[in-house]
């Protein structure tokens, strides 16, 4: 049984790398500079239970062909490069191969599929944060397992996800996980804009509120269109909001798991803003806004978060204080 992980940056060496570790056979498909990166330091992997593991023995491939061995692949590219990641695997893989979608976002699955008509695409999300440390390192921040769509053709490799400390939970309809982690990730834009670390951030009422402001109008449009968010935290998601926009001190008295996250941890886009590359908010808050429009109504929240991304994408950033995002994405 042989897994490759098509898109090994942050998501797929530390997914990839911890199931090299828990002895499964793996071939991680990415670019140059990871390569080289991989192949001076191996994989230095550590999670937030204290798990801390070297692994030596990685393969590592950049080109797509190294991919036509799979029996399962696991995409991790970024939403933008979802769709030359189809292209290239729709010329390597062989029929029946099971693909998962581990990436962020609602439409990526989808995509994966309408490419791949003679593969089996799952969609599946991973609800913890990874922290790209470099040399080889990378950090488990906030916990969790994988959640993947229920399928029989996961069966196989339960086991191995299980005794790689990544077990996955299987659920028969994944849309609503979806839309409960793209809730979570409309602070993405919040976090870099803010230029903190999310602990900072998240530490800060103004900042939660700009987040729970970005919720709330998100909610609304899934009651209108009949979807119901998952419950991904020990809050049912209508709660969140309530949560967020608590004084701080209380804030941190009742959601203490909120903030268990690496001091050091950000969100991807922020990484993403850092490195110059293309964002995935048009995936995120983008996807509210184009369900509003679906909707005939309007998300002026989440609109002005994808406008002052694309700001900061094109040219010099700033650090928002939380007070002055919230005074700018209040209706
Ligand atoms: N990082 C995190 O903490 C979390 C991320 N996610 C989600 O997981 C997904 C992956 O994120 P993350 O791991 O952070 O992203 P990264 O950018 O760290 O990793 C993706 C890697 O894939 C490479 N890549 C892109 N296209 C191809 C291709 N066609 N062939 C081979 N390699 C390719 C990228 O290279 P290049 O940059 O050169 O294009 C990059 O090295 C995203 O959807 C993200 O939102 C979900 C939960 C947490
Ligand atoms: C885990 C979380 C919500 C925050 O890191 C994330 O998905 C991301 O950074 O994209």
């Amino acid at each position: 049984m042989t897994i490759a992980v098509y898109g090994a940056g942050g998501i797929g060496c530390y997914v990839g790398g911890r199931l090299v570790a828990g002895g499964a056979d793996v071939v991680l498909v990415g670019r140059q500079r990871v390569a080289d990166e991989v192949a001076e330091h191996g994989l230095h992997l550590t999670d937030y239970r204290g798990a801390d593991l070297r692994v030596t023995d990685v393969r590592f491939e950049t080109i797509p062909a190294a991919a036509a061995e799979a029996d399962l692949v696991l995409v991790t590219v970024k939403s933008a490069a979802t769709d030359t990641a189809a292209a290239e695997l729709a010329e390597v893989l062989e029929p029946g191969t099971v693909v998962v979608s581990f990436q962020n976002g609602i439409r990526n699955g989808d995509l994966l599929r309408e490419r791949l008509p003679e593969q089996l695409v799952l969609t599946g999300m991973v609800p913890f944060n990874v922290l790209t440390k470099g040399g080889g390192a990378f950090h488990q921040g906030t916990e969790g397992g994988l959640d993947v769509q229920q399928h029989a053709a996961i069966a196989p490799y339960v086991e191995v996800f299980e005794r790689a400390g990544l077990p996955l939970t299987q659920h028969a309809d994944i849309l609503p996980v979806q839309w409960a982690k793209l809730l979570l990730n409309l602070n993405n834009p919040v976090n870099a804009l803010s230029d903190l670390p999310l602990r900072d951030q998240l530490s800060q009422r103004a900042y939660r509120r700009c987040l729970a402001a970005a919720q709330t109008e998100t909610l609304e449009l899934l009651a209108l269109q009949g979807i119901k968010p998952a419950q991904l935290m020990a809050l049912p998601p209508h709660r969140i909001p309530t949560v967020l926009r608590l004084p701080d001190l209380l804030f941190r008295r009742v959601a203490a798991k909120m903030l268990a996250i690496d001091p050091h941890a950000r969100s991807s886009l922020w990484e993403d803003l850092q490195a110059g590359r293309r964002t995935e908010i048009d995936y995120l808050n983008g996807e509210v806004v184009r369900l509003a429009e679906s909707l005939g109504r309007a998300a002026p929240v989440n609109s002005r978060l994808v406008a002052l991304i694309r700001q900061a994408q094109a040219g010099p950033r700033r650090a928002w204080t939380g007070e002055q995002l919230y005074r700018e994405l209040r209706p």
